[in-house]
């Protein structure tokens, strides 16, 4: 079985963070272990508060699952603290994994801010250069690279000079943009590809980021090239979105559980054969 790594923090309303991804990986039948950087008290109505993981434990987590299991992909999510990209970065390096996608998580769609703004810095400089595919919403990608949120950019110019960063892809997200089409779009250093779907009119997209880049990285454990990576996993975010889940009060989570409705009937008593005596 292929195995994935996920360095995120934990939601504990389980909508983003860690529980997506853990989530997202079962669904791709891939198994899927967890670095956990932040422990967030949080529900689909934001942040209500959060703690980082001791620099220490993070490094001894590394070292348990990386001198351990085999990881064919793993992806970054809420790394919080500058000292905690850089023992990241040390041990992704030490233990040579690839294919790393880079969700550069920075504030939760709540509003609340997830990453400490120097560390903003270390994600461009140490972390970026290694990822073989980095996710930014386009918020992110206008911090990214410099710019105010406010401003009008296109996804072609953000892609392009995120680039210049040193990942091999750009994936910048149009989540977050208007109009009837959910566009995002991939850039190698030399053409744009995109991807879209129907924008579906939803509040409750709590964990999309998450979510999409653990379909990319389950998909790239699954040998898939990064296109095909892409198109699977923004069908499975597409389905997801579109099926929701009412778990809360707020802007609530998507579901896991779209495309395997089905499957539940495998497990009915009725399909069981139980021996009783
Ligand atoms: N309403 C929507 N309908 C369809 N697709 C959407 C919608 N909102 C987001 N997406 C898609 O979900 C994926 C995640 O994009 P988004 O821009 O929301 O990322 P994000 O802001 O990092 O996510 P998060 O809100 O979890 O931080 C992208 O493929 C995006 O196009
Ligand atoms: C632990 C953690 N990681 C990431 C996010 C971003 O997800 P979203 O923007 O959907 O809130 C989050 N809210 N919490």
């Amino acid at each position: 079985m292929k195995q994935v790594l996920t360095i995120a923090g934990s939601d504990s309303g389980g909508g983003a963070g860690i529980q997506a991804d853990l989530k997202t990986m079962t669904a791709f039948g891939v198994y899927g272990a967890s670095v956990i950087t932040a422990v967030t008290a949080q529900n689909t109505l934001g942040v209500q508060g959060f703690e980082t993981v001791s620099i220490d434990l993070v490094a001894k987590q590394l070292d348990s699952v990386l001198s351990d299991l085999k990881f064919s992909a793993l992806k970054t999510g809420m790394l919080a603290t500058s000292e905690i990209i850089e023992v990241v970065v040390d041990k992704i390096k030490e233990y040579q994994v690839d294919n790393l996608v880079v969700d550069p998580v920075m504030v939760a769609s709540s509003g609340d801010i997830l990453l400490a703004e120097e560390a903003i810095t270390t994600i461009k400089e140490e972390l970026i250069p290694i990822a073989k595919v980095i996710t930014p919403n386009l918020n992110e990608a206008k911090v990214l690279t410099g710019r105010g949120i406010e401003e009008e950019v296109s996804l072609e110019i953000l892609a392009s000079e995120l680039h210049k960063l040193g990942c091999e892809y750009v994936l910048v997200k149009g989540g977050h943009q208007s109009g009837e089409i959910a566009r995002d779009l991939l850039y190698d250093g030399v053409d744009f590809i995109e991807f879209s779907a129907e924008r579906i009119d939803t509040k409750d997209t709590h964990g999309t980021g998450c979510t999409l880049s653990s379909a990319i990285a389950s998909n790239l454990a699954l040998e898939y090239e990064i296109k095909e990576a892409i198109q699977r996993s923004k069908k499975y975010i597409t389905e997801a979105i579109k099926a929701g889940c009412k778990v809360g009060q707020g802007n609530n989570p998507v579901n896991h559980f779209a495309d395997r409705k089905n499957s539940i009937g495998d497990f009915s008593s009725s399909s069981l054969k139980l021996n009783s005596t």
